[in-house]
């Protein structure tokens, strides 16, 4: 029998009611995906055409309208511990130092003092920021607030990492450098992630596989296997001369050149 998926879509649509001109809006219409363990999938689509919703459907956070989610093999009907968010906002606490940040979630799950310090510290060092630890947020630029940010969602230890465009706030080079951590934290750690984005080559660089979502309603149009080595390498990978390949295939698929014309 074939392992159970860490998370699973079945199906799923998601309609709003829409308040000004009556009606509904479907902002996704009937997508079914399952991710295995330890695969890292990237989800990329136009500009309003589900993908925050469909995160927030697996988080537990929005219910679905129909279809079901599942994780771990067990139906998603309110936020659990299992599922981790990551956001473009690193939404650190201000009056907390960046350890004592990262041991928030394990405090409310009642883990020791002990333990959780030595897991926070352990995932600082991980993110490289053990010189930072007893810093608070507002001294730490934005691509180290990121990487706590990082160091926080894994200390909890999900199942599953749901991460919408995370690095998008982002310079160009800390992107390039937090893509790096966050590969090889994910490849050591064997988690299992679905991560949003708009910038192709980072898709490219950190995934097992890519799902292109259709305009409004978004449904899943395309997957595509990343075939080049080095996953946990996202900076090596990103130069692989197969990139281009997969970078034109993703344009095409986004309709980008008809956009631009
Ligand atoms: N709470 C809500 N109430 C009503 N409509 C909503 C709500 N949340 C999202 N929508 C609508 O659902 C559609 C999908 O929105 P969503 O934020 O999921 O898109 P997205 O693909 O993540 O967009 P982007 O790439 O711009 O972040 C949009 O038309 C949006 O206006």
């Amino acid at each position: 029998m074939p392992d159970t998926p860490r998370i699973e879509f079945r199906n799923v649509t998601k309609r709003f009611a829409n308040h000004r001109q009556g009606g509904h809006v479907v902002a996704v219409e009937g997508v079914s995906l399952s991710i295995a363990d330890g695969e890292i999938v990237s989800l990329i689509g136009p500009s309003g055409c589900g993908k925050s919703t469909l995160l927030n459907m697996g988080s537990g956070l929005d219910p679905v309208s129909s279809g079901e989610v599942h994780v771990d093999g067990e139906l998603v009907t309110k936020p659990n511990r299992h599922v981790a968010f990551m956001l473009q906002k690193d939404l650190l606490l201000p009056w907390r130092t960046i350890i004592e940040n990262v041991e928030f979630g394990q405090e409310i799950q009642g883990l020791s003092r002990r333990e959780r310090r030595q897991r926070a510290l352990d995932l600082l060092g991980k993110c490289h920021l053990t010189d930072f630890i007893d810093h608070y947020p507002h001294q730490l630029s934005g691509g180290m607030r990121q990487r706590a940010a990082l160091a926080r969602t894994l200390a909890v230890d999900p199942t599953v990492l749901l991460m919408d465009e995370p690095f998008s706030a982002l310079d160009a080079q800390t992107k390039m450098v937090l893509q790096q951590d966050l590969g090889r934290t994910l490849a050591e750690t064997g988690k299992t992630a679905l991560f949003i984005t708009h910038d192709l080559v980072e898709a490219i660089a950190l995934s097992d596989r890519i799902l292109v979502m259709s305009q409004r309603p978004g449904r899943i149009i395309e997957e595509i296997e990343v075939d080049i080595e080095d996953r946990d390498n996202p900076m090596k990978r990103r130069q692989h001369p197969k990139v281009a390949t997969y970078v034109v295939r993703l344009m095409q698929l986004l309709q980008i050149e008809q956009a631009a014309a």
